[in-house]
């Protein structure tokens, strides 16, 4: 079973006589990785808000792990989100008053199905993501999100992506804010815990010095009617 499966998938945005998003067809296997570049203001951030059923979508269009998003309503998606899909985006959204590591076990305190999947102890299992990712002073993982600088915050919005196997990790931009070092030892570590969380990765992102860490790359204006309508 695909991990994301678009299947002609129109949008259009009220008041906006065309679609921003017009797609025969795309799918992601379980645990590939794409890079998705492309120009500003095409829709790519739109078709991520798409497949995350943030926003209002038909049936039969988008399908992640098996599960048509455009049938579900507004709370099944939501729970649908949290049980399936991590999401790394380029303001990480991470909750300030709470400390590294509880910031990074959000999905487990809302899903029962990521607490399941993280292992027989999550916090165990959060404290080893953030290891990995580089996080892994205990002053670090105890101190509030807010005190931590941008890549140390980007890294913590990997690993809570990334906690509990979720099988499609959809990443918006989140290395925009780094140095060129910085960039691709990120892209290398998320690489890295999605193979062995065994997870698919779409990965927006108008940096073509990235091309290289994936295993395909797709313009969106060869996938997207509506970029050049
Ligand atoms: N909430 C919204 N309401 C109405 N129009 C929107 C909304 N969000 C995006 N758009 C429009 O949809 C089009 C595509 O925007 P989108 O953010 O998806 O592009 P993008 O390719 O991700 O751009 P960038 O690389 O700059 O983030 C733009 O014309 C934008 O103005």
């Amino acid at each position: 079973m695909n991990a994301l499966t678009i299947d002609s998938l129109q949008f259009r945005w009220p008041n906006n006589t065309k679609p921003v998003l017009d797609l025969a067809s795309f799918a992601l296997a379980p645990g590939e990785s794409v890079l998705l570049k492309g120009p500003s203001g095409i829709g790519k951030s739109t078709l991520l808000s798409a497949i995350a059923g943030v926003i209002n979508i038909p049936a039969n269009a988008v399908s992640v792990a098996g599960t048509d998003v455009g049938t579900l309503s507004g709370s099944a998606r939501d729970r649908f989100r949290v049980d399936h899909l991590g999401l790394v985006f380029q303001v990480f959204n991470l909750l300030p008053w709470l400390n590294t590591l509880d910031n990074v076990l959000l999905p487990c305190r809302f899903s029962k199905r990521r607490r399941d999947r993280a292992g027989h102890d999550p916090q165990e299992t959060a404290r080893a993501l953030l290891t990995d990712l580089g996080l892994g002073d205990p002053a670090l993982m105890s101190a509030p999100a807010s005190t931590l600088s941008v890549g140390q915050q980007q890294r913590v919005a990997a690993a809570r992506a990334l906690i509990g196997a979720p099988e499609l990790i959809l990443a918006d931009e989140p290395t925009s804010a780094l140095d060129e070092a910085t960039k691709h030892q990120f892209v290398e570590l998320l690489m890295r815990e999605c193979a062995q969380a065994k997870a698919a990765l779409l990965f927006v992102s108008h940096d073509t010095g990235l091309e290289q860490h994936f295993d395909r790359v797709v313009d969106f204006r060869d996938l997207n009617r509506g970029a050049s309508a």
